[in-house]
């Protein structure tokens, strides 16, 4: 053996280096108990521990003390085999784990710093740490050394007071707490988990966040948006949860850097907001329903009628707008009266729905005015659903005593879009004009506006 001054022999029984003891426990080999650094590493009042691949291979009795941990019953092996961020509060956990990473491939100890530990028995404590790589039988390893601070009674009241009410909050918290590393890999996730995703938060732990998003597009935006701008606030989203339902969510979080300016990982909040965004599409639904006929109203028709002219022309199919007015509205009102005149709305509206396809758009444009937007069809098709809506508009009869009985019947304009028609007005005008060569034409028909 090579001693260190200048590689001159050195005697065993003399002058063995003071760590030997710990180097010998490290490479599995017995320590002499009696040996003088060994009753140091016992005797010493500072937590001494040796980390492999982050999970303890040496604690001396300071750190059980220290972590409230006994070597029997559950740890016979006290804290050796434990992984170390177990042990360390949850704010901790990140700069912790970065710096004992940034130690492993460091000669010199780092600078002391403090840090909160979390106990066995769950008690907060406050200690100064320092760790330094050590070799483990050719294997990285870190030596970590902690002292409790000791701290005046009134901050250490105030200090645990305000751990008390930090965990009462995390415990309580409505919204889920996680935190994912660099790979976004879970590290963290509070309690709240089981109330919005039905899961203990250890099944969590040590999964991806992807794994719980229906839709990787979702995740793929939260991500371009971690990266783009550090940071997003409710941010929209969809999860799974245990029992197979998806549900809406929102995320607020922020990226993670480690102390050398590198991506870390994010952390963040998300919460159940399925309720709210039902309510959200309900009220939309609302606002886009004609309420007597239950179809679309005049706005949400254009604006549909916009969406659809605007992006889908494609030349050599048809899509045509064909403009509806109930004949004689007026003297339906007035002969049966309004109660009437809405429940005829009523029926037309029903009796021309069942004629068209899903795919088409169909609206009230405002009192007996209705408009049908029919969809990728050929001339025929359209020719068929103008004649079987005329049909099924003329069986509504109207039947009151001592009062004739009468059918309704609609005048209908049709014009074909073309290759120029980007804007649903020109069509609505060009069925317009239709309309009224139909009314005048003497109801109860089609006429289509011919197209130069
Ligand atoms: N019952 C009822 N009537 C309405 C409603 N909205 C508009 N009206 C009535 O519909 C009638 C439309 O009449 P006009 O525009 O003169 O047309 P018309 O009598 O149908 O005659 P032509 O269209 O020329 O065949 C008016 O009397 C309006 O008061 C409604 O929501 N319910």
């Amino acid at each position: 053996m090579r001693g260190r001054a200048g590689g001159k022999r050195v005697n065993r029984g003399e002058h063995q280096p003071l760590l030997d003891p710990l180097t010998s426990i490290l490479n599995h080999k017995k320590m002499n108990p009696d040996s003088v650094s060994a009753k140091l590493l016992e005797a010493l009042p500072a937590a001494v521990l040796v980390l492999r691949g982050g999970l303890m291979v040496y604690a001396n009795p300071a750190a059980h003390l220290l972590l409230e941990v006994e070597m029997s019953g559950e740890y016979p092996q006290g804290l050796v085999g434990q992984p170390i961020v177990e042990f360390i509060h949850p704010l901790d956990q990140s700069h912790s784990v970065n710096r004992i990473r940034r130690s492993a491939s460091s000669k010199t100890a780092n600078v002391p710093v403090e840090v909160r530990l979390q106990t066995r028995r769950n008690r907060v404590r406050v200690v100064l740490v320092t760790s330094v790589s050590v070799d483990l039988e050719g294997e990285p390893g870190v030596l970590v050394t902690a002292m409790e601070v000791r701290r005046d009674s009134t901050t250490g009241e105030r200090m645990r007071r305000s751990e008390e009410h930090f965990r009462r909050l995390f415990e309580n918290m409505q919204d889920v707490y996680y935190r994912t590393d660099a790979l976004g890999v879970v590290q963290l996730v509070g309690p709240g988990v089981r109330r919005v995703l039905g899961f203990e938060p250890h099944e969590i732990v040590g999964r991806t966040a992807e794994e719980y998003y229906p839709n990787h597009a979702d995740r793929d935006a939260f991500k371009d948006a971690i990266r783009k701008f550090g940071e997003v606030a409710d941010f929209p989203g969809q999860m799974v949860r245990k029992d197979g339902r998806i549900i809406d969510i929102s995320i607020s979080s922020s990226a993670l850097f480690d102390e050398d300016g590198a991506f870390a990982g994010v952390e963040g909040i998300y919460r159940d907001v399925t309720e709210r965004k039902e309510l959200e599409r309900e009220l939309r639904r609302l606002a886009s329903i004609d309420s007597l006929t239950n179809i679309l109203n005049r706005r949400a028709f254009i604006e549909r009628a916009r969406e659809e002219l605007g992006t889908h022309y494609e030349p050599g199919i048809e899509q045509t707008l064909l403009l509806l007015d109930i004949d004689y509205f007026k003297s339906i009102n007035d002969q049966y009266g309004h109660a009437t005149g809405d429940q005829v709305l009523t029926r037309f509206a029903r009796a021309v729905g069942e004629q068209i396809w899903s795919t088409d758009l169909f609206g009230r444009l405002g009192g007996e005015e209705f408009a049908i937007l029919v969809k990728h069809t050929n001339p025929e098709q359209v020719r068929d659903l103008v004649d079987r809506v005329l049909d099924a508009v003329r069986t509504i009869r109207l039947e009151a005593d001592g009062r004739p009985s009468r059918a309704v019947t609609v005048s209908i304009g049709a014009a074909r879009r073309t290759s120029i028609d980007h804007r649903v007005e020109h069509l609505l005008d060009r069925a317009d004009r239709a309309l009224y060569q139909a009314k005048h034409g003497g109801r109860d028909r089609v006429f289509w506006e011919r197209t130069a």
